[in-house]
């Protein structure tokens, strides 16, 4: 069955024109929020949504662009018996995610000690995969972001790749292509200058052409319209787009 993928935003973390670059996947009316950060209120009320019609909320990786929503989506009364947003992440962020500072005014409700007073976490373990409704399979792969900092791509429906942010990796990507049916990559993609903490367009260039007709820029800087029509078979992922997750094995 086909799910939708909608980019609330597809910018980097300094871009003024992007959103935040986090998602909503959607199947038969349930809806995950992929990463919450700072713009993504504004992001989903763009949108004519509210963080009421999510479901559940998946972090891959503890940056403002990626968490600094997460105090507003928390606040957003919810109709479950607890009340609260779940939270799906893997287990080593959850210390790192409640200490972080843009989650400081969370600390501050009436006797709140732990991320799981404000929101009902559910961890993930890496490498395994969930069941997340009858349409969406989802697992976590940790992959290098930050050094020293735990961070996780996605696998979804053991056919789409979503890198949210990671270092160039092409034995990955060749990986998950070749042995693990990997049919669509969505990439985030540093336009200009050196990558250190991103995959810059120029690595994603040097990459063979089977592979580069399977990606999808996104995560990119304001200089993206200069950029047009000069990304090979790399198009570039437009946020508040809605795309078809076609594809994959569950299909058939
Ligand atoms: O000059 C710099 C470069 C980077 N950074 C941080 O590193 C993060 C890398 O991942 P991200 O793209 O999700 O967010 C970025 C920022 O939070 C920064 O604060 N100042
Ligand atoms: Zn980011
Ligand atoms: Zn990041």
């Amino acid at each position: 069955m086909t799910i939708y993928l909608q980019m609330l935003g597809t910018g980097d973390a300094f871009s003024t024109k992007y959103y935040n670059n986090n998602a909503v996947l959607q199947d038969h009316g349930y809806t995950l929020l992929i990463d919450c950060g700072v713009t993504a209120p504004q992001a989903i009320k763009a949108l004519g949504k509210s963080f009421q019609e999510v479901t559940e909320t998946l972090i891959t990786h503890i940056h403002g662009d990626h968490i600094g929503g997460l105090a507003e989506l928390a606040g957003t009364p919810r109709q479950e018996p607890h009340g609260k947003m779940t939270l799906l992440l893997a287990e080593t962020l959850i210390e790192p995610l409640w200490q972080h500072p843009l989650l400081e005014p969370l600390h501050r409700k009436g006797g709140t000690r732990s991320l799981a007073d404000v929101f009902n976490v559910k961890p993930l373990k890496p490498d395994t995969p969930y069941t997340l409704s009858p349409s969406l399979t989802l697992e976590l792969i940790r992959t290098p972001h930050m050094p020293g900092k735990a961070s996780y791509s996605l696998l979804l429906n053991e056919c789409v790749f979503y890198s949210a942010d990671l270092t160039f990796q092409p034995e990955l990507l060749l990986h998950l292509v070749h042995n693990r049916g990997v049919t669509k990559i969505l990439h985030d993609c540093q336009l200009s200058g050196r990558g250190q903490v991103h995959t810059t367009l120029r690595e994603l260039m040097s990459l063979p052409e089977e592979i580069r007709k399977l990606i999808r820029l996104m995560h990119y800087s304001d200089e993206k319209p200069k950029f047009e029509g000069h990304t090979g078979e790399m198009e570039f992922l437009e946020q508040q787009v809605t795309y078809p997750l076609p594809g994959c094995r569950k299909d058939t």
